[in-house]
């Protein structure tokens, strides 16, 4: 699988702390690579770092085999990278068909079709198309954030821990259209929640303390116990 996304030994610093020191991973196409790691390890930094919101001092990051580190975050999603952020970032005061729409880079037959897609993904959205975004359950605000990263032609997504706070059938539920998902578009993950990032992941990274100590297929860290005792405190 050709590699889409090659996040190089990047730094960065919020203020005076220097929060990644050395993070390193490859996204390839097709597939679901999942950041794996303690509380406060640098997941989420990783991600921003990559979209620009925190950029990197040093390092590298190509995404089809074009340097984006350095440039400002609408640049880094103008080259086809959705972002779902933790917070999911929708607007409350705007219903669900205004959120889609706001976020609509073309208007297009294309578009069109990836609205139609989304939208039978995730029913919840066609039924409360007319509700304001803040009035919308945990869940259904995860999947409108979702929803509006996938509705532009982006080949990559970042997704955040997309089961914060869920109830563990919305989560089945979320992990089950990511699933869907991956068939049309490559992901990458944040995600704390094992049980999910491992039922979608195929590959993953650990990263501990700001730099990147393991990788490998998601089925071999599946039967590592030692590793996942040592880096996710799980037993
Ligand atoms: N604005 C900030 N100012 C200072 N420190 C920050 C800031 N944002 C993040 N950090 C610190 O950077 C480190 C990495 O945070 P990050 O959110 O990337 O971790 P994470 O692996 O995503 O953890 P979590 O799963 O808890 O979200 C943490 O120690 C955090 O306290």
């Amino acid at each position: 699988m050709s590699t889409l996304l090659k996040v190089d030994h990047i730094e960065t610093y919020i203020g005076q702390y220097h929060i990644l020191q050395g993070v390193s991973f490859e996204v390839k196409k097709g597939e679901v690579t999942v950041l794996l790691g303690r509380n406060g390890a640098g997941k989420t930094t990783s991600l921003r770092s990559i979209m620009g919101l925190t950029p990197p001092s040093k390092g590298k990051i190509i995404y089809k085999g074009e340097e984006i580190h350095g440039l400002p975050t609408f640049k880094v999603a103008g080259r086809g990278i959705g972002y779902v952020p933790e917070d999911q970032g929708i607007f409350g005061e705007l219903t669900v068909e205004e959120n889609m729409k706001v976020a609509m880079k073309a208007q297009d037959r294309e578009t069109e079709d990836r609205m139609n897609w989304i939208i039978d993904l995730f029913p919840d959205l066609k039924r409360f198309w007319k509700k304001a975004g803040g009035n919308l359950s945990g869940g259904q605000k995860q999947m409108l954030s979702i929803a509006r990263a996938y509705l532009n032609n982006n080949d990559l997504i970042l997704i955040d821990e997309p089961s914060k706070g869920l109830a563990p059938i919305v989560v089945e539920k979320v992990m089950r259209s990511i699933e869907e998902m991956k068939e049309r578009t490559t992901i990458l993950l944040v995600e704390q929640n094992f049980l999910m990032a491992s039922g979608i992941g195929d590959r993953f990274y650990i990263i501990d303390d700001g730099t990147t100590v393991h990788h490998g297929q998601m089925e071999s860290l599946v039967k590592d116990e030692e590793m996942k005792r040592k880096y996710l405190g799980i037993a």
